[in-house]
This record gives structure tokens, sequence and C-alpha cells, in this order.
């Protein structure tokens, strides 16, 4: 759960992650804890979209039109955000609003932003994502898919970028999630609690330790979250580095294939995340340890066949695909 977070925030292009699990399982703390690790970047000042000042492709109108005009931007820094899509969020507060009156007797357009705005260039985090109403899961699709939030009301229309990456977390006993929307998600993670007694008696000290005093807690680990912090921005860099060999493609194809996979989305998923897991080991090459990993974070949801057992997926068999592809070059060479 954690490693697919973090591979999230590195490349945010990887689709983002739903998480699964049954309850009291840390999604949600897991989700939040993000928040102190994300890294800072620039935005227009001002802007509701956070517009990034240096891709006018992404920007919206009006910053679009300073930059055209060469109008010089106001940077600032900020740190990315996790912004929260509450279940019981209705349409207008998740697209926005537009004053209709207004444009009738102004002649222009008043747009109210709503949650998908904020979520622009942001982390946009759905708790109980199974539970959405279908019309809110249709407004967030079209949004995932175009990187565009668009508006329209009584014949007035307005857009803006809205590119966030999408994080979800859901119990699946309180039912599925859409077909749609679970392939959306680049990776599903499933959690179940601990089964090892020390580790669950670690969980109950670390908790108790955490009420009792939240910023001597917090403390203990200033160092580690430095470092990891440090980790995620050297990684960044590094990924525009990181390189694969025809060995890993036809690893990619094989797994789709022999595991029945549908569709291409698969294989691609399975290169990018392995590309951003080999940058975060500090690498520049895809290694075939970095596709068994990737593998088990974007195929849980795409395998026509689920050997699921206790909410684990037997992963064998691509382990099995891996080193036979590693042995016929071998033998070739
Ligand atoms: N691995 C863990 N380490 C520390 N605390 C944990 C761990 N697992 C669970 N907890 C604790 O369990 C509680 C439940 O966590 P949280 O609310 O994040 O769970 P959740 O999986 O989002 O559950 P729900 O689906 O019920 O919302 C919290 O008090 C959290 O601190």
């Amino acid at each position: 759960m954690k490693k697919a977070l973090v591979l999230n925030i590195i490349n945010p292009l990887l689709g983002g992650v739903l998480i699964r699990g049954e309850k009291g399982t840390a999604k949600s703390t897991a989700v939040r804890a993000l928040a102190d690790l994300l890294p800072s970047r620039s935005q227009v000042e001002g802007c509701p979209f956070s517009c990034d000042p240096r891709e006018p492709a992404n920007m919206c109108s009006d910053c679009l039109n300073k930059y055209q005009n060469q109008e010089t931007f106001v940077e600032v820094f900020g740190r990315m955000k996790v912004v929260d899509l509450p279940v019981s969020a209705t349409e207008d507060r998740v697209v926005g609003t537009l004053d209709i009156e207004h444009a009738i007797k102004k002649g222009e357009k008043k747009f109210e932003p709503g949650i998908l705005a904020q979520a622009n260039r942001n982390i946009l985090y759905v708790d109980e994502v199974n539970l959405l109403d279908d019309h809110i899961v249709d407004v967030l699709l079209d949004s995932a898919a175009m990187g565009v939030n668009t508006i329209e009301r009584e014949g007035v229309s307005f857009f803006h970028p809205s590119r966030f990456i999408l994080v979800g977390t859901m119990n699946p006993e309180e039912g599925d999630l859409r077909p749609q929307l679970l392939d959306r998600f680049g990776m599903v993670v499933d959690v179940i609690g601990e089964r090892n007694p020390e580790k669950r008696i670690d969980v109950i000290k670390n908790r108790l330790a955490y009420e009792k005093d939240k910023e001597a807690f917090a403390k203990q680990f200033t160092t580690d979250q430095q470092e990891l912090r440090d980790r995620i921005l050297m990684a960044k860099k590094l990924l525009e580095k990181v390189s694969y060999s025809d060995q890993m493609l036809e690893i990619a194809v094989k797994i789709s294939i022999e595991l029945e996979v549908d569709g291409h989305r698969a294989d691609i998923a399975m290169i990018k995340t392995a590309m951003t897991i080999a940058a975060f080991k500090g690498q520049t090459e895809v290694a075939p340890a970095d596709m068994q990993e990737a593998a088990e974070l974007v195929l849980p949801h795409r395998l026509r066949r689920t050997p699921f057992e206790e909410g684990i997926y037997n992963f064998d068999q691509v382990e099995q695909i891996i080193s036979a592809v590693g042995s016929a070059r071998d033998a070739v060479v």
C-alpha cells in the first residue's frame, strides 16, 4: 500500500491507486499520511487551479491568456495536497458552479470552483469510492480521461484543467466498484489485517503512543520522513533517465497473454510502473525484479481468472514467466 502511494507521487502518470481491504487496516491513515511526503512545485499565484506557469498546454483560460500576452506570472511554491472528495458531495460541489444570471446580465462567465478545480495537480482522495453516486462517478471518469473538467449549464459552458492522481479506498464487503471506474485505476492493492502476533502488538503500541503524544510520536520519524522525501525527489529526477530492454517488453506481453488480461492497458502500466520502481531504487535500467513488483500492483483488477485467496493473489505464475523469458534469452546468448 505504501509503495503504491509513493510510486504515484514519483510518477503522477501511473493512474492512481485503489486500496481495497477490510475495516480498520489503516487505509485512510496511510493516504492522509501522504500529505507530509508530497513535494512542492511551482504554481501561478491566485490561480484556483494551481496552474503550472511553465506548462501552457495544461493551463486554465485565464493563465493561458496571460501566457500568450507575455504577462509575467507571480510564481509561488506550494506543496501538492491531498484533496478529499466526500461520498456525500453533490455534483455542484464536485464540478463547481456557473453563475448563469451573471453570464446573462454581464455577458461574462463567472465560475465558482469545485473539488475538481482544487484537485488539479494534486491527489484526489475518495474514501468509500465504491459508494459514490453513479453521476459523480461519470464526472470523475470524464475528468480522469481528459484531464479537463467541463461544466455546461443552460447553453453556457466552461472548462478548466483537472489532472489529478486518483486515490480511492474501499471495503469490498460494502459493495463493488463499477468496472469502468475500477479499470481507470493504474494499480490496486489489497490489504488485510496483520496476522503476525508480534506485528499486531506493534500496531497497538504505535497507536497508543500516538494518542498519548502525537508530536513526540511523529518526532521519532523525522529523519526517516526526510530520507523518504529526498528519495522521492531523487527518483522523480532519475525517472527521465530510466530505460528498459526488449526483454522487459517481452516479459510484459507474456504475462498479459498467459494470465489472460483484457486489452493492452496492463502491459503499458506494467512497464511504466516498473520504470518508476527502478527509479525509486536509484537504478536507471528496469530489472526483472521490478517487473515482478509492477505486475503485482497493476494486475489484480485486470485478471480474468482471479486466484483469490484470503484477499491475496498468487503471483507464482508471473515469477515463472519472468524466469522462463530470462532463461530463454540466456540460452540464445
Ligand atoms: N499497520 C498499522 N499501523 C498503525 N496503526 C494501524 C495499522 N493498522 C491499523 N491501524 C490503526 O487502526 C485504526 C483504523 O485505521 P483507518 O481508519 O486508517 O482504517 P481504514 O482501513 O481506513 O478503515 P475503515 O475502512 O474502517 O475506514 C487506526 O486507529 C489506525 O491507527
